[in-house]
């Protein structure tokens, strides 16, 4: 171990320190040296103040390292000597370590971080964000996933995203979206989700005047079940305090929560509406929040969405979605916590069976009282811990859940003549047969986020980012330059059928073209199979079967869409808010009641067992 100049430390000096690693009495009893970067003979609180890491090491030679005021630079201190963090494992520098920087990760961790805890997030990419990053090309900036945000409003108590930012201090100026989406259906059915809710019931009866009642109807439990959300504190539904409480001071709502939470969306539709043509509008309503159809979407799902849009409304950030990565990772260090990019995390390291630490793919190593895992629970089960060992928890979910298909996804940027004046940011196109929904390039979805905010693109041009599922079969094994023609005629059929349903003219208009592959999602999102997140073997019971944050490994939780609520960005805060409570209670900075927790706990796992 490399270390520059060092002097001997009272116990009094490490006591000044923010955290100090482990007891001063055990201190005493050790002969502690300090690694000083400052290059000064003595090692006193000053110095202390501006250095990057304080080391101790124990007289048995076991080693250690911990954080001290300032900011750190991991790198640079690695660099020495990549073994050097570790020895006996006892002793934790963070509270909790996050693995991987996705809207789940970084509300888990800031909201951790805004209670105290220090909190460590490793990412793997150098930009945070995961599907909801951005990347910038020829002056051309796009979001790497979609543009529709949910949750992202000033009213309520479900504007989480808002929430998460505010938390850290932070708030983004917002573009209001008139429309969520524009749908172009079989049969020539054109529907547009005005942000108003009476002008999308308007536009939907006069489409299907004969079932005005069902529409009503239907539409109507989604809005019952989105006051009820509506009216409750969200927080962890693992901690029995907090989801007691609730049930005493809103006993309505809960028990309405209850009582859809085995629910799917395409039984209740079936309740209220015949009309074929209008179930299959309502499946592709589903389609594009879940990538599954009405009987297997969760009806407390839909209640969330199908109304927040009207609600809250649909807002963009400006300056595109990966600034909110940017300004949650921002909140997240000015709350003293840390986060490290190019840090690709390859085990959890168990002891005794509890998750302590975090090995990555070059060596380092990180421990912390609690570990907060972000990948998918595939990638979580199958790669970062030993795949023999999956508990029976995670046996169940694969059993019941299974990865939904990836996307082919075409960034683009076009001329600006060839769009029409009034044309609406988001479109989804089904052209001739309801049977494509749910099928392989069978849809395609369209974003055009410059409609909202023009600085994404130099003037002149707009940005499209086209997408459809796809599975990564498709593209595996096959030689570069077959992959590399595959890539260009599909995207090429894509952007044809667009061109022939929306926008004649489109080919021609193209400055620029990148098309990614569930190959480019599996590498660049670390998902396995580039999968978009989980979806339901078979009709699932609702939300039942949906694992929470705590994991069947101790000290190990799950956050991020292979959790409850699932798939999007609004869920995976949810997820994020859920995991910081519930982590909050088990390392002390929340109230916690450990015979009420045996029993929830308990109680959660045997509801799974019945999904
Ligand atoms: N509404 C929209 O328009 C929209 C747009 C984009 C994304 N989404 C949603 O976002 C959801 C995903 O969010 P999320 O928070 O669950 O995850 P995510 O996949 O977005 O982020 C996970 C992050 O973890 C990192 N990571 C994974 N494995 C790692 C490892 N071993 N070491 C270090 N880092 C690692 C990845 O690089 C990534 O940054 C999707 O379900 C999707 O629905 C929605
Ligand atoms: C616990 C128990 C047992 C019971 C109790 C009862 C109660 C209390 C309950 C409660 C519950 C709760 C709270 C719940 C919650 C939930 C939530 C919040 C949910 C949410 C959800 C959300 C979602 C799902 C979302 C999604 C979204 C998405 C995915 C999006 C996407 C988008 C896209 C893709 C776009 C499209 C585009 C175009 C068209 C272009």
């Amino acid at each position: 171990m490399v270390i520059l100049n060092f002097g001997v430390c009272s116990s009094q000096l490490f006591s000044n320190c923010r955290i100090a690693p482990i007891s001063n009495q055990k201190l005493r009893k050790q002969e502690v040296f300090c690694f000083n970067p400052l290059k000064t003979q003595s090692c006193g609180d000053n110095q202390l103040e501006g250095m990057e890491y304080g080391f101790y090491r124990a007289k048995q030679r076991k080693r250690d390292i911990f954080r001290l005021k300032s900011v750190v630079d991991v790198d640079k201190v690695m660099e020495s000597d990549k073994s050097f963090i570790g020895g006996d494992g006892n002793t934790n520098h963070y509270d909790a370590i996050v693995i991987g920087s996705g809207i789940g990760g970084l509300v888990a961790a800031t909201q951790l971080a805004v209670k105290g805890a220090k909190v460590l997030v490793l990412e793997k990419y150098v930009i945070p964000g995961g599907s909801s990053g951005f990347y910038e090309r020829d002056g051309f900036k796009f979001d790497v996933g979609s543009s529709v945000m949910f949750g992202f409003s000033d009213k309520g108590n479900l504007n989480l995203i808002t929430q998460a930012l505010a938390a850290v201090g932070c708030r983004m100026q917002v573009i209001p979206d008139p429309t969520t989406v524009h749908y172009h259906l079989p049969n020539g059915l054109s529907v547009l989700v005005h942000r108003e809710y009476s002008d999308f019931v308007a536009e939907l009866v006069s489409k299907f005047p004969h079932e005005e009642n069902g529409i009503l109807e239907f539409y109507g439990v989604c809005w019952k079940i989105f006051n009820a959300l509506n009216s409750l504190e969200l927080k962890s539904l693992e901690e029995p305090i907090y989801l007691f409480g609730q049930f005493f001071k809103k006993p309505l709502e809960c028990l309405t929560l209850a009582y859809y939470l085995p629910q799917n969306v395409g039984d209740i539709a079936r309740n209220y509406i015949k009309d074929p043509q209008l179930l299959a509008f309502i499946d592709a309503e589903c389609f594009i929040v879940s990538t599954v159809n009405a009987m297997q979407t969760p009806m407390i799902n839909a209640g969330m969405v199908l109304c927040d849009r009207h609600f809250g409304g649909i807002n963009y950030p400006v300056g595109g979605v990966g600034e909110i990565a940017k300004a949650l990772a921002k909140g997240l260090v000015n709350q003293g916590s840390e986060i490290l990019y190019k840090a690709n995390a390859t085990n959890i390291i168990l002891q005794n069976g509890k998750a302590v630490g975090v090995k990555l793919s070059d060596g380092r190593q990180f421990y912390a009282k609690t570990i907060i895992s972000n990948a998918t629970r595939w990638d979580t089960f199958g790669k970062l811990l030993k795949k023999e060992d999956l508990p029976e928890e995670e046996k169940r979910f694969q059993k019941a859940y299974v990865k939904a298909p990836s996307f082919l996804s075409i960034h683009m940027a076009v001329k600006a003549d060839v769009l029409p004046q009034d044309t609406d940011c988001h479109h989804f196109i089904l052209e001739d047969d309801w049977k494509n929904l749910e099928k392989s390039y069978g849809s395609i979805f369209l974003s055009i986020p410059t409609v909202l905010d023009s600085s994404l693109a130099p003037e002149g041009n707009h940005i499209l980012h086209i997408f459809t599922t796809s599975s990564i079969e498709d593209w595996e094994g096959l030689p570069r330059k077959d992959y590399e023609a595959k890539k260009e005629l599909v995207a090429e059929k894509i952007i044809g059928r667009l061109e022939k349903k929306l926008f004649p003219g489109l080919k021609s208009s193209i400055v620029f073209k990148e098309v990614g592959t569930p190959k480019t999602h599996r590498r660049y999102l670390a998902r396995d199979s580039g999968t978009y997140g989980p979806m339901p073997r078979r009709i699932p019971k609702g939300l039942i079967g949906m694992p929470f944050n705590t994991t069947a490994i101790n000290g190990l939780y799950c956050v991020g869409d292979s959790c409850f609520p699932g798939q999007g960005v609004i869920a995976v805060a949810f997820s994020g808010v859920m995991c910081a409570h519930r982590v909050a209670a088990d390392l002390g900075f929340e109230k916690k009641n450990p015979i009420l927790d045996t029993a929830l706990l308990g109680l959660l796992g045997w509801l799974r067992t019945l999904a």
